[in-house]
């Protein structure tokens, strides 16, 4: 199904803050990330149609929700909201809550007894509010907001209350959405692990404004983003595919541009995607390819860039199979060792306990 992207072009002026972002949010799941007081909840707010101040433009394929000449109230945009506290009405039942959504719904939009399956809500209808665990509030506040029948999910930190079970059970159902419903999140996050799981796309504030917008793999591999971040040594992600299981190891086999990698410790199934992350602590380089190693997975890789850094640290730019980029720390002594310089070609050796997030 095609589904419109929502394009906007905005600004807000607050005492010591301004806004100032432009995007597109297209299908999948797009996250937005940065530092606290950056302007995450603005932005959501302003798409929203709840920030009077908010100046600028935002449409939904030919559908003007804002212009110099046009304002359509929250209501009329067609937006779903979730906040971190899941704000059910106290004084109506959990199905009552949906009904109350589902009778005011705009235009079509998700089945009802497809969006109470798909959050697991059947056996929580005829409960209150008060009576629901964080979780299972969560989980009806999702639901509620897709009974509206939005163009557009706008989700502010849905988990940030939950612990890290309840985020577990949550986030898979959350990363579904825009498949089964065909409607595009947006899921404001301060954590990058959650990014690495749910999002298809990252936007990346700072300080009003969208610094960096694609995927993630991108977004998060460019050294411009590291600080903000928080990577204490250069970090690339990876998007992998499993390609098969090799049972007589226990291992799995996962394509990426790199190469083949083999990893032990997945419970995954062919098909599957992950995302690696791979920091410069990680990789190992060595001048000819090992006849025997404990460390299974071997890329040839030619050296691209190499950067001193203070304490006698080296890191390295590296490129391997159809492209990726990886990076090696190593001190400035193993550099002249293995005589380093730009188009040099050598083998990295990368450790197994690198992060494979699913996604
Ligand atoms: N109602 C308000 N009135 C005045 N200033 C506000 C209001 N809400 C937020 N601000 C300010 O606007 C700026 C952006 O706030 P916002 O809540 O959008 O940031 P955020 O990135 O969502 O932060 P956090 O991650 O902590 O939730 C901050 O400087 C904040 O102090």
């Amino acid at each position: 199904m095609n589904i419109p992207p929502v394009e906007f072009d905005l600004a807000l002026q607050r005492d010591g803050f301004a806004l100032k972002a432009a995007g597109v949010v297209p299908t999948g799941v797009t996250a937005v990330f940065g530092r606290s007081g950056c302007g995450k909840t603005t932005l959501l707010r302003c798409l929203a149609g709840f920030e009077a101040g908010c100046t600028g433009q935002i449409r939904h394929g030919d559908v003007v929700w804002q212009s110099a000449r046009v304002r359509q109230p929250a209501h009329r945009r067609r937006v779903g909201m979730v906040f971190q506290d899941a704000r059910l009405f106290a004084h109506l039942s959990v199905r009552q809550n949906l009904g109350y959504a589902y009778k005011r719904r705009r235009g079509r939009g998700p089945d009802w007894h497809e969006v109470v399956a798909a959050l697991g809500v059947e056996g929580l209808l005829d409960r209150w509010p008060a009576a629901l665990s964080g979780g299972e509030a969560q989980r009806v506040a999702l639901a509620r907001a897709l009974l509206t029948g939005p163009a557009l999910l706008l989700l502010d930190e849905p988990l940030a209350a939950l612990d890290y079970g309840r985020r577990r059970e949550i986030l898979p159902l959350i990363a579904g959405i825009p498949e089964r419903f065909s409607i595009p999140v947006v899921y404001v996050t301060h954590s990058r692990y959650e990014v690495l799981e749910l999002a298809d796309r990252v936007m990346l504030m700072e300080r009003g404004n969208i610094q960096a917008a694609g995927s993630v793999s991108e977004v998060f591999s460019n050294p411009d983003h590291w600080s903000l971040l928080g990577n204490m040594a250069p970090t690339v992600i990876w998007d992998a595919q499993v390609v098969a299981r090799d049972n007589d190891w226990g291992l799995t086999i996962l394509a990426t541009d790199a190469g083949r990698l083999r990893l032990g410790g997945l419970d995954v199934r062919p098909g599957q995607s992950l995302r690696l992350r791979l920091t410069a602590r990680d990789v190992v380089l060595v001048p000819g390819q090992p006849a025997v190693s404990s460390l299974l997975n071997t890329l040839s890789v030619q050296v691209d860039e190499i950067n001193d850094y203070p304490r006698g640290v080296v890191h390295v730019r590296l490129r391997a199979g159809s492209g990726a980029v990886l990076w090696a720390e190593i001190t400035r002594q193993a550099a002249a060792g293995l005589r380093l310089a730009s188009g040099r070609r050598l083998y990295a050796l990368i450790r197994p306990q690198v992060l494979r997030i699913n996604h």
